[in-house]
């Protein structure tokens, strides 16, 4: 079945239209956006850097391993998303990311392979815009949310600040393969594993179906429809860091990969800064929210976004000590 998802105007930041992708990402946490600011030209050559890194021998993308940074290539089947699958096999898709990369010019840091390094202008801008479309769904859950500041003041700024272009994150750019499922060893597994996202919020372009979201009840597909000038719409995925900062309001989007044919996806996995509280924010929708409350408070301590990030990653390798 067809998930029947919301689809949210970016370039509406009322109180109504963000009320709207609050309560939207209150149900299954993926919405549909549009207005997002990726031109249809930015997503193909997205897509085209990722069929050219793919495309390389595995020799040379195993050059560029995955390191403890979290940057870097990850070959088929060293990640398993799903913690909880019985086999263990780990996901048949392979991925790189980019991780290290500077939030004031949005220039990459880490090495990277030459397809990339060529393209860094346009890399940059990509990483650029993403950062603009972060901040502007910070503020309109923000909105949505009616967040106050310690004076009962409206606070529009909390997530946005929380993701400050000054604090050192996690975000990353990930591309991602998932190879024509008759083509890989073992090809009932599933491309990727049922999970959340660790983040705040996920942003995803994928080229062909195959990504799906549990609706508390069964798995359905997403399908994205395309926009007047030919581009997607962009899936927003809520993940688990805004699910703590609203005490289990927000839904952190359980999905996962089924590709039935070959698939590339551009996935871009926000964090806020590395230091910054998972506390629930000072909003009465989220105070008086009855549901599934999320206990984050570990023995008195209350996690940072890195140190809930690695818990995360530890789980998520089965290498993990060999990076
Ligand atoms: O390929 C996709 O559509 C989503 C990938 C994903 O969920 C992930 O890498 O966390
Ligand atoms: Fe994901």
């Amino acid at each position: 079945m067809i998930a029947n998802l919301p689809v949210i105007d970016l370039s509406d930041l009322s109180q109504y239209n963000s009320t709207k992708l609050a309560q939207a990402a209150s149900k299954t946490g993926v919405v549909l956006l549009k207005n997002h600011f990726l031109t249809q030209k930015d997503i193909k050559a997205l897509v085209l850097l990722a069929k050219q890194f793919f495309d390389l021998p595995p020799d040379i993308k195993e050059t560029h391993k995955i390191t403890k940074e979290n940057y870097g290539y990850i070959g088929p089947f060293v990640e398993n998303l799903d913690i909880h699958s019985a086999t263990g096999v780990g996901d048949a898709k392979e991925a790189f990311n980019i991780t290290n990369f500077n939030l004031c010019t949005f220039k990459p840091q880490q090495p990277l392979p030459s397809v990339f390094k060529d393209n860094l202008v346009f890399l940059s801008l990509c990483l650029r815009k993403y950062y603009v479309l972060l901040h502007t769904v910070c503020r309109m859950l923000a909105i949505g949310l009616n967040i106050k500041d310690s004076k009962g003041l409206p606070n529009h700024e909390y997530f946005v600040d929380a993701h400050a272009l000054d604090l050192k994150s996690h975000s990353t750019l990930r591309f991602v393969h998932y190879p024509e499922p008759d083509k890989v060893d073992g090809s009932s597994v599933s491309s990727a594993g049922a999970h959340t996202d660790y983040g705040s919020m996920t942003f995803v372009l994928g080229t062909n179906q195959g990504l799906q979201i549990f609706d508390g009840n069964e798995w359905l597909d997403v399908e994205v429809p395309t926009q007047k000038d030919g581009s997607p719409f962009l899936v927003l995925n809520i993940a688990d860091v805004l699910n703590f900062w609203t005490n289990g309001y927000l839904k952190s989007a359980i999905h996962r990969v089924r590709a039935t044919q070959e698939r590339y996806a551009i996935v871009f996995f926000c964090h806020p800064g590395d230091g910054v509280l998972l506390n629930p924010v000072n909003s009465k929708i989220v105070k008086e929210f009855k549901g599934n409350r999320f206990d984050i408070d570990n023995n008195g301590y209350t996690l940072t976004a890195l140190e809930h990030l690695y818990l995360c990653l530890r789980r998520t390798y089965k290498d993990k000590n060999d990076s």
